[in-house]
């Protein structure tokens, strides 16, 4: 037995949800870049959901659970305030969600029906979280999610206390279609895994979160716009980039393990980005990831992934990076979920082996003898 690192190549389970062939990326047959500029992000949920895109009765009937299930528990509110002011937004968002399992009375029900509400609850009700997490951390009281919002409309709106404008709710919106589902990356594995124990999809969310958090993976996002904050200009992007190239530094936002030519995705961020730096006035950080580009592709050939852009992305509308791996946790809970629910369609419990490499023939000694 000869283990694989990483997984790499290994192929681990069968799905019909997302593909990646090619470096062309599909959810349920249908590719990216058609459903970023066509599609709502309600949409994609239902499609990676239910298989299908939804006709408007559909489609208006998920909007309206959605709505109905954005509000979260006032005794949830109570205790998410008690958390420590400073604590990463994801280890609180991971609390969150696992807490609000001990809300669900049919957390434990096993039915597809119930599983089914419970992910249309879970997509409505982590933007309620994150949003309350933010204003927490300002020192401000939550806002209560507004019914007939959509999912971008609502965050914005929870998160600022007023209605936000429409090129922020369009640029989310796409942002949220780009980031909702790909394949077996490592958050969808963890989800996958844990509940082909059978465990509740609140466990299987609360793994997720936990798998996505970390920055070789969604916590990049935060990871990049770390990273612009510490160059700080233009004119310091080449000295700063060389310097961590020349000690074997990894360059956030770069990379791929299965994209080698580059990130579909990344295209529509880096446009928008683009978009958004004009509309504001100040293309300072859009010219500086650009040039970060330039150096890390002519250098070392590593294109950008889902993460580089999107950093510039939510800085211009105005969101601080502490929330950047949570709206990916927003977006990304679609795609889990619909992982979780094929998972449970075909189950079998996921048990791979590992090559042991440690000693062999150990004789016990005892205690007093060591
Ligand atoms: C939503 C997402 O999860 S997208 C990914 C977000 N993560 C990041 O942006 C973090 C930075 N990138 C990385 O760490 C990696 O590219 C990963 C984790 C995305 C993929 O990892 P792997 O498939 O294991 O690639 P691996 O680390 O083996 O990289 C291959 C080579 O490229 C180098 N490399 C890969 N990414 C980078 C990078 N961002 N900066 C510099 N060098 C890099 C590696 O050091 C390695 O070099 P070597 O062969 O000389 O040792
Ligand atoms: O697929 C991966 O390994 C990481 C990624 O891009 C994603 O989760 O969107």
């Amino acid at each position: 037995m000869t283990a694989t690192k990483g997984l790499e190549g290994i192929v681990a389970a069968s799905s019909s949800i997302s593909s990646i062939v090619d470096g062309v990326l599909t959810y349920r047959g249908y590719d990216i870049d058609d459903l970023a500029v066509n599609a709502s992000f309600e949409e994609v949920a239902y499609l990676l959901w239910f298989g299908k895109l939804p006709n408007a009765a559909e489609l208006q009937e998920l909007e309206r659970d959605l709505s109905e299930y954005a509000p979260i528990p006032d005794s949830l509110i109570e205790q998410m305030k008690l958390y420590p002011p400073d604590t990463n937004t994801m280890a609180a968002l991971r609390s969150a969600v696992s807490a609000l399992a001990l809300y669900d009375e049919e957390a434990d029900d096993m039915s597809r029906e119930a599983n089914e509400r419970k992910a249309i609850k879970l997509q409505a009700q982590l933007p309620t979280i994150i949003a309350a997490l933010a204003r927490i951390r300002q020192g401000e009281e939550p806002v209560a999610p507004q019914a007939g919002l959509s999912i971008a409309e609502n965050f914005l709106y929870m998160l600022r206390g007023e209605k936000p404008e429409e090129t922020s709710v369009k640029a989310l919106d796409q942002a949220l279609v780009l980031h909702a589902d790909h394949e077996l990356n490592a958050s969808t594995f963890a989800a996958r895994v844990t509940v082909a124990t059978l465990s509740d999809i609140y466990s299987g969310v609360t793994s997720a979160i936990g798998a996505l958090k970390g920055p070789l993976h969604g916590g990049a996002n935060e990871a990049v716009m770390k990273m612009l904050k510490e160059i700080g200009s233009l004119d310091q992007v080449d000295s700063f980039i060389q310097q961590k190239l020349d000690n074997k530094d990894k360059i956030m936002g770069f990379g791929h393990r299965v994209y080698k030519n580059g990130d579909p995705r990344a295209k529509h961020l880096q446009k928008m980005s683009s978009e958004l730096g004009e509309m504001k006035g100040d293309m300072t950080l859009y010219d500086m990831s650009v040039r970060i580009e330039e150096i890390v592709t002519g250098q070392k050939g590593l294109k950008p992934n889902v993460d580089f852009y999107s950093a510039s992305v939510y800085t211009q509308l105005g969101i601080e990076h502490e929330l950047f791996t949570p709206i990916f946790a927003i977006s990304r809970v679609s795609g889990w979920a619909a992982h979780i629910l094929e998972q449970y369609e075909n189950n079998r419990i996921i048990r791979p082996r590992a090559e042991y490499v440690g000693l062999t023939d150990q004789k016990y000694v005892p205690l007093e003898q060591r």
